[in-house]
């Protein structure tokens, strides 16, 4: 009440005012001149969108709605929460929306159908809510919210938040992921180009993943505790990331694992070639521009720089000697590499995993393993008979279950497969249909054959190093 006749007030005093001069300049000045003072103050007030002004706080004062702009882009940059909104409303679509957007960004996931309504009606805990594209005179798109002044709180509190949240996680879910390759610094002109990238479509899930069961279950824990964990970081106050080393010999998965976390977790790869990367400062610059829910990967830590224990001596020894730590401005070193893991640039850029590979353990720096740098290493291993049942599901259809253990065939299998060290990768080869026409027996008789050859190799290897050990310890 008090506002309505605050603005009465000041309307009526405005009105009064134009009145007292408009009476003074008729008494004043002749008729010819009185037209040309009026065209003058009406031309000069229209030019100023005075007029439109005065119309337009009247209303303001009047409405009891409320309106909140929120364009596309603001100050140059894109505005994150606009592409949020418009998946949240894209979402609402409901069985009576008649205008629809049809969208497949993902091939594997399906088209999707989106309500694609110039203004759209929405309800929050009781109170109506008016969504309406807009597109000011520069081309900005807007999305334009209006409701009654009496939810403003509920409004700006929580709904609004809660729908650049929900338009986030939606976005996440549909996101079509991105594998990113880093560009040599030499082609490099802004952020944007640091990094390359492709659709990333690669199959791999964690169901077709030949290891151990329990193993792989404690993986898919550890990874949506991590992805779930938000408010814990934030409690415990560490940066919301963590490293996963995976270690195997050749053909063992460890690749194929980096795909399934992308793909289960719905995160980009960042695949960082460190051999492209000339310098600390390099590194820097190429992780800084990483975004969030992502993986970066440094494959084969050990062969990609020499980060050996030899390496850190090395950097250690020239630190004491120019008095400065790890200042090696020509070549990535291994205290620069820490630094991200770790140290205070680790913090840049949220919900983040870091993924070394190796396929010798035994080579890396214990300073770069050490847990809490690398929170968890995963060992993918030589394939074991549980792996194998995985195998044979994928690629022969073959749902080996308990009571099958007992089938020659599989007893073959198992004890071939407890003395052999043979990759799922060469099991894999030797179960792959031929013409793409299953075969069961076929493909099993190729495996049973492929290991025996293997443990026929392995065994003879085993012998002569035995034998060669003993000359030592003859001559020794
Ligand atoms: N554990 C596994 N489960 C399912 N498939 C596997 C597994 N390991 C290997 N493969 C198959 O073998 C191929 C090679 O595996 P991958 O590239 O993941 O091995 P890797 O451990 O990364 O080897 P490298 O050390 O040589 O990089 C994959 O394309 C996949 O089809
Ligand atoms: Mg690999």
């Amino acid at each position: 009440m008090m506002m309505m006749g605050d603005a009465l007030g000041g309307i009526g005093s405005s009105v009064a005012s134009l009145f007292f001069i408009w009476a003074t300049i008729q008494q004043l000045f002749p008729n010819h001149l009185k037209i040309a003072i009026k065209e003058f103050i009406f031309s000069s007030l229209q030019q100023l969108g005075f007029a439109q002004r005065v119309l337009d706080h009247f209303t303001n004062l009047v409405s009891p709605y409320v309106e909140i702009n929120f364009p596309e882009s603001d100050e140059y940059r894109f505005n994150h929460a606009f592409s949020a909104i418009e998946t949240y409303l894209g979402s609402k679509a409901t069985e009576k929306s008649k205008l629809l957007r049809g969208s497949q960004v993902k091939e594997s996931k399906g088209l999707v159908l989106k309500r694609d309504e110039a203004k759209i009606r929405d309800e929050y805990k009781g109170a109506n809510v008016w969504w309406e594209t807009v597109t000011d005179t520069d081309g900005i798109r807007s999305y334009k919210l209006t409701f009654h002044n009496s939810a403003r709180s509920l409004i700006t509190d929580s709904y609004i938040q809660y729908v650049v949240e929900e338009g986030k996680s939606v976005e996440a879910k549909n996101k079509q992921t991105k594998l990113f390759t880093n560009n040599p610094s030499s082609q490099w002109v802004s952020s944007h180009n640091m990094w390359r990238y492709i659709d990333f479509e690669h199959p791999a899930s964690f169901e077709t993943l030949a290891m151990d069961p329990e193993k792989k279950q404690e993986i898919l824990d550890d990874l949506v505790a991590f992805s779930n964990g938000k408010e814990y970081y934030k409690k415990i106050g560490k940066a919301w990331k963590r490293g996963y080393l995976l270690y195997g010999p050749p053909g063992t998965g460890k690749s194929t694992m980096i795909a399934a976390m992308a793909n289960f977790l719905n995160y980009n790869i960042y695949d960082l070639e460190l051999t492209a990367v000339k310098n600390n400062s390099e590194l820097r610059k190429l992780l800084t521009a990483t975004s969030s829910k992502s993986v970066v990967v440094i494959e084969d830590i050990d062969c990609s720089v020499d980060l050996s224990g030899d390496r850190i001596k090395k950097d250690r020894n020239t630190a004491e000697k120019s008095g400065e730590q790890g200042k090696d401005t020509n070549s990535v070193t291994l205290s620069g590499l820490l630094n991200f893991i770790d140290g205070i640039w680790s913090a840049c850029g949220q919900e983040r995993i870091v993924v070394f590979t190796t396929n010798h353990l035994e080579k890396l720096d214990p300073a770069l393993i050490r847990r809490g740098r690398m929170d968890m290493h995963i060992e993918l291993s030589y394939c074991t008979y549980g792996a194998f049942k995985i195998l044979a599901k994928n690629y022969l259809d073959l749902d080996l279950n308990d009571e099958d253990d007992d089938h020659p065939f599989c007893k073959k299998i198992k004890s071939l497969l407890k003395e052999t060290k043979i990759s799922p990768a060469d099991v894999a080869e030797n179960l792959m249909a031929r013409n793409h026409q299953i075969d069961v027996v076929g493909s099993l008789n190729l495996l049973v054959q492929a290991l025996e050859e293997y443990n026929y190799y392995q065994r003879r290897q085993h012998d002569e190093d035995k034998k060669k050990n003993k000359r030592f310890t003859i001559f020794g």
